[in-house]
């Protein structure tokens, strides 16, 4: 008999794919020349909407840029935590106008933006995991970025290298299923280092394991309010395996989004208070 979760309402910050496109390639799912349908798009993000609305969570939007087909992917924004936002330093130079938006919105909402001085992408690479985060780093953020994100959060931040493209931000490979007492979570073990397998192994020894199959799904962008999972339909296995362990997976289609390697966490900045 699996246990019965228990939800926690998240407040989240999204941004309309009004602008989205695939216009430049800066990780392996990019490619150009492959359209994208821009009003299926957009009915896929505006159901993930919806969905996290009916399941009672609070969803705030910060107003799309022209110019900036990736700034629908607000988790790559800011790490938010105890109210306090970790600003990014994006490594593409076409991605680095977005910090200004974003950064605008969290300052008139009221919050402290750091503006880190290393490459760093928000809730891409920073995984809050309750007493720790989940830091990575091999593509995009860099160990130097992790300091700094310690130094001003005041959270221990530990380090996990990506080995690979396909897997290039944290948030691709792994997600958190529970962030209270000892936390739990699920991950690819693929997608790290041999030292960071390590370290999950030895951090959640009651981790859910997924397939690459699941992980190439996106099945690993997932978001899970302590109850439900709202997940990429194509990740099946992962699904069962969650179910089996009293969650309940919600499928979310964002196959438009995978186009630009993202997909639903990516469309998805927690706000912390
Ligand atoms: C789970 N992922 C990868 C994210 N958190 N963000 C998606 C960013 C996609 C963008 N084209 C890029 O390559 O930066």
């Amino acid at each position: 008999m699996p246990e019965s979760r228990v939800p926690r309402r998240r407040r989240f910050l999204v941004c309309e794919p009004r602008h989205f496109a695939v216009q430049y390639a800066i990780n392996p799912w990019m490619r150009p020349d492959v359209p994208v349908d821009v009003s299926l798009a957009q009915a896929q993000w505006h159901e993930l909407i919806g969905v996290y609305r009916t399941h009672g969570h609070t969803v705030d939007t910060v107003e799309p840029v022209p110019g900036l087909p990736d700034m629908v992917f607000a988790a790559n924004a800011a790490v938010v935590v105890g109210g306090r936002v970790f600003g990014s330093l994006f490594k593409a130079p076409e991605r680095r106008p977005e910090s200004l938006p974003y950064d605008t919105w969290f300052k008139s909402a009221g919050h402290d933006v750091y503006r880190p001085e290393s490459v760093c992408e928000g809730e891409g690479d920073f995984v809050p995991a309750g007493r720790w985060i989940l830091a990575g780093t091999g593509f995009r953020t860099t160990r130097e970025a992790h300091r700094e994100a310690q130094e001003y959060l005041g959270v221990p931040v530990i380090g996990l290298t990506l080995t690979d493209p396909y897997f290039y931000h944290l948030d691709t490979a792994l997600f958190v299923l529970d962030d209270e007492g000892e936390g739990n979570i699920a991950y690819y073990p693929e997608a790290f280092s041999p030292g960071s397998r390590e370290v999950l192994a030895r951090l959640y020894p009651d981790a859910v394991l997924a397939t690459r199959e699941d992980a190439t799904a996106f099945g690993l962008n997932s978001v899970c309010d302590g109850r439900h999972v709202f997940i990429s339909p194509g990740a099946t296995a992962l699904a069962e395996q969650l179910a089996d362990r009293g969650y309940v997976p919600v499928p979310v289609d964002l196959s438009e989004f995978h186009k630009a390697g993202g997909g639903i966490k990516c469309c998805t900045q927690e706000i912390r208070s």
